[in-house]
């Protein structure tokens, strides 16, 4: 992607950066020239991920579990002592598991809700309050699945991210007239780190349920958000853009 600079001494900040989706998105931004902080849970998969991302520019990690709100504002001080400014905010970090409603704890759905709601909340909130409403200037970019039809197997899921995805919109206006652009990408299938935890049947031929026949890479979803979070962009927000081979418009996504 041509982007003439845009993203030259900004200071970005991708949750679960260490990884797939995320890992892909920190390369593609220091490539573009920005100062990049990833964080994640697990301090040796970050330590890796700074040994294959240092050639490409300055990056280093923090350990930042995004349920954790003081290890968030740990995680501000952090910035704003080393950079004294954060620039964009890529909420990435997330996950959950494959079950039917019927069989999950309720456990099970608090910790999908915690981890992909009410982090991306704690992290947007703290973000916002420390860097972008006092600069009046400020990027966010949300990550979140194709929950366009919803999203049966991944009930918990779908509507965590069926939450951000309405937040994204209540921010947008709530912070438009800060300088603030807050968007959303929705990846469909995509050959990462994250799917490989799947259960083999299920990921087994799931190309075929992609109208155009194939998975997406981590760099296609990379690709919207540098897009999202440019000049390009600049007039876009409150929007969700579709990483997804057309599959929101099409069939299953797994078989039930
Ligand atoms: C095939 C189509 C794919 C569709 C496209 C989507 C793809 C992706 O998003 S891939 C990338 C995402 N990466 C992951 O999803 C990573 C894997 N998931 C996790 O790491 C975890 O599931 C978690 C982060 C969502 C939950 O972690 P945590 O809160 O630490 O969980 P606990 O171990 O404490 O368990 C809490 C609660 O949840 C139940 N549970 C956890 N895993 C499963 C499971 N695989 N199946 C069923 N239930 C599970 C666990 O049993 C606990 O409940 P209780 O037993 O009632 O206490
Ligand atoms: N791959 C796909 O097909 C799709 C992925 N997505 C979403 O895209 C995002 C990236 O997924 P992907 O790269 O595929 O999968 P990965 O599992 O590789 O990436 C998830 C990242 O999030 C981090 N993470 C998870 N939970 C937390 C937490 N509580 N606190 C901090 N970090 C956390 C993990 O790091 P660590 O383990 O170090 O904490 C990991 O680096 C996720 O939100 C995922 O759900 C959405 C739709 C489809």
């Amino acid at each position: 992607m041509i982007l003439q600079d845009s993203f030259q001494d900004q200071i970005v900040l991708v949750t679960g950066g260490g990884s797939g989706i995320g890992f892909s998105i920190a390369k593609q931004f220091l490539t573009n020239g920005a100062k990049v902080v990833i964080t994640g849970r697990n301090e040796e998969k970050l330590q890796k991920a700074i040994e294959k991302l240092q050639d490409a520019g300055e990056v280093t990690y923090q350990i930042c579990d995004i349920r954790e709100q003081e290890q968030i504002q740990q995680l501000a001080d952090y910035i704003k002592e080393k950079y004294g400014r954060l620039d964009i905010l890529v909420n990435n970090a997330g996950g959950q598991f494959p079950s039917l409603a019927k069989d999950l704890s309720f456990n099970g759905w608090t910790s999908v809700i915690n981890n992909n709601l009410n982090g991306t909340f704690y992290m947007t909130q703290t973000m916002a309050n420390t860097f972008f409403l006092e600069q009046k200037k400020g990027n966010i970019v949300n990550i979140i699945a194709n929950i366009f039809k919803g999203f049966p197997g991944m009930s918990h899921t779908g509507a965590a991210r069926a939450g951000v995805d309405n937040l994204t919109k209540s921010l947008a206006i709530e912070w438009a007239r800060q300088g603030i652009k807050i968007n959303a990408v929705a990846p469909g299938i995509i050959q990462s780190t994250g799917l490989e935890r799947y259960p083999k049947e299920l990921v087994e031929g799931i190309a075929k349920t992609v109208p155009v026949n194939e998975l997406g890479s981590t760099d296609d979803v990379a690709h919207a958000v540098l897009f999202l979070a440019s000049p390009y962009a600049k007039f876009i927000t409150g929007e969700t853009l579709y990483v997804d081979g057309g599959q929101r418009l099409w069939g299953d996504v797994f078989t039930l």
